[in-house]
């Protein structure tokens, strides 16, 4: 037996899709366990947790909403167990053919005297709503009347629980099956399912949590092998920081990064690019922009090398004028994009033949999708692709639009293309070329402001040059600057509202923030 606390880490990195979900508790109903009991503990669990956030006499009248399956099963478990609690509970029950099991909790609870309607106007002055109408079961797209009861929901204002997910979300995709519940708050039972850190399903969420109920991590085991799909918890990303250095060491034992940034036109770009790689810590930081950049970031980092390019014509760099001794390969690792311009052709260039670990973003990318992915397979050191849904679809036109299902989508760009891939969104995805994924859980739309991008993609060059000697996987230091990115703009927000946090701000609560993570 884990420790509670560990056994509770390891299942919150865990992330399924429905067959996977199925598949793990196929096993636990095999080895014995009742689907009775399980019900019985899953709905006692949702109960309890339900008496403390809304609890009896504050909250009074409960409306239940029970769908053919076993969610609607646990939501009857939940209505039983509110009712002997003293809550005044009204089952909604739109459709009469009920699974065996939920159809016995159904005679039960209306033998005891809790009213069921097929519409849903008798619970309009409820001051709570559970929702059972479907779990990770829902397989076609809802229907009439539900649909328009459903839409009648939204007009409503008391809060909605949602059990497991928000009836009408694709279990996987978070896609709406033609309408959906909009949950104030969602339970989650058992393990993260995918659909539900999916950019396009967080607006019928709200507040999730996991209810865990003791699934054998060796069932888990079994059903999910790699590659996997994993949150990124605290846990795993504080694991993969360079927190601690030997007693022994010098500068460019601790990696040398090298920026490769900014315009004339873009100069902000490559300061805020250099802000994020000082605050991870980077032992060596050498930054390349065009001549006329070179005083304001000296002013402003003066720990760093800049190094002042000949530029074009229009103030981009014209080519990488590096100090006598040095080239590409001194580094540790390079980061290079924002600001650049098209112009900086054949800088892109340059760096993609030669070996070095690579971060490439914005104009980086612009510059590559003119180029094509292809030349990255050639490359014998990793690339860190960080696009945003719009540089994506111009990278890989041929992948799933990642506006839709971002797991999939992240993956097949990163096997075709060799790379890992950082897809940028609410809910940041990352995979590597064999297929592993990594979900950001948390962040703010805080974030979603002109030059935060820039942040990360310094923050992720100065981790890969620090991670180099380590053997750290290159996806798992991706998903760690995703997480580290956003815990900065979620304590940003928190201390200066969601207006608050520009990206230079942002910069600043990088090493608070930290600081607060791990003590
Ligand atoms: N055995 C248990 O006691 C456990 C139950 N759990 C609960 O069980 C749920 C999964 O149960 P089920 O597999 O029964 O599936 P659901 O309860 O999610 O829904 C499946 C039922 O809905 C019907 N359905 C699907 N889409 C529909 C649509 N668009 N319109 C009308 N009907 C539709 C299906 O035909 C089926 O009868 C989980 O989400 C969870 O709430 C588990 O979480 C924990 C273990
Ligand atoms: N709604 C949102 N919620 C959370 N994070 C967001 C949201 N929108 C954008 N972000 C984050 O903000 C950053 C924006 O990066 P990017 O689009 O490259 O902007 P820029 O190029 O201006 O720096 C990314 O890290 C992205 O994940
Ligand atoms: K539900």
């Amino acid at each position: 037996m884990l420790p509670e606390r560990s056994r509770r880490k390891q299942i919150e990195q865990v992330v399924v899709t429905a067959e996977q979900m199925r598949q793990i508790e196929a096993r636990i109903f095999a080895a014995g366990m009742p689907v009775a009991a399980l019900m019985e503990k899953v709905g006692g669990a949702i109960a309890r947790r339900v008496q403390t956030l809304y609890p009896y006499p504050q909250i009074r009248r409960v409306g239940v909403l029970v769908g053919p399956g076993h969610n609607g099963g646990d939501a009857l478990v939940v209505a039983r167990e509110l009712h002997f609690q003293g809550y005044e509970v009204l089952v909604y029950r739109p459709i009469a053919k009920l699974k065996e099991l939920t159809d016995q909790h159904a005679q039960y609870v209306k033998s005891l005297g809790i009213p069921h309607f097929e519409a849903i106007a008798p619970l309009q002055d409820c001051d709570l709503l559970i929702d059972g109408l479907f779990g990770f079961g829902m397989e076609r797209q809802i229907t009439e009347p539900i649909a328009s009861d459903i839409h009648q929901l939204d007009r409503w204002s008391m809060p909605i629980l949602s059990i497991d997910l928000p009836s009408g979300l694709h279990t996987d995709t978070g896609e709406v099956l033609g309408k959906a519940v909009k949950a104030t708050r969602t339970f989650c039972l058992g393990l993260w399912k995918q659909g539900l850190l999916q950019d396009r399903a967080l607006e019928y969420i709200g507040t999730a949590e996991l209810l865990d109920f003791d699934i054998p991590t060796a069932d888990i085991h079994a059903v999910l092998e790699a590659p996997k799909v994993k949150r990124v918890t605290s846990d795993l990303a504080i694991a993969t920081l360079p927190l601690t250095r030997p007693p022994v060491t010098h500068k460019y034992k601790q990696g040398h990064l090298l920026l490769i940034c900014g315009s004339r036109r873009y100069a902000g770009g490559a300061l805020l690019t250099a802000l994020g790689a000082r605050a991870s810590g980077v032992g060596m930081l050498s930054i390349a922009v065009p001549e006329s950049l070179k005083p304001l970031l000296n002013a402003q980092l003066p720990e760093a090398l800049v190094v002042g390019c000949p530029e074009t014509d229009n103030g981009a760099i014209a080519q990488l004028d590096l100090p006598e001794g040095t080239d590409l390969e001194s580094f540790q690792a390079i980061a290079c994009g924002p600001g650049l311009t098209l112009e900086a052709t054949p800088i892109i260039q340059g760096v993609l033949n030669n070996d070095c670990p690579l971060v490439l973003d914005a104009d980086g990318l612009n510059i590559l999708a003119i180029l094509g992915t292809q030349k990255l397979s050639r490359r014998s050191s990793p690339t860190v692709l960080t696009p945003h849904a719009g540089e994506f679809k111009r990278l890989f036109p041929d992948a799933p639009s990642p506006m839709q299902d971002r797991v999939s989508a992240v993956r097949e760009a990163a096997q075709t293309s060799k790379a890992v891939v950082l897809l940028k969104g609410a809910r940041t995805a990352i995979a590597n070329p064999s297929g592993q994924v990594w979900l950001n859980p948390e962040s703010t739309p805080a974030l979603a402001r002109g030059g935060s991008g820039d942040v990360l993609t310094g923050l992720l060059g100065g981790l890969l040059a620090q991670a180099t000697a380590q053997h750290i996987s290159v996806d798992a230091i991706a998903a760690c600057a995703a997480w580290w990115h956003s815990q900065a703009g979620i304590l940003a927000e928190r201390e200066r509202t969601q207006i608050g946090v520009d990206a230079f701000t942002l910069t600043q609560f990088l090493i608070p923030v930290l600081h607060q993570s791990v003590g």
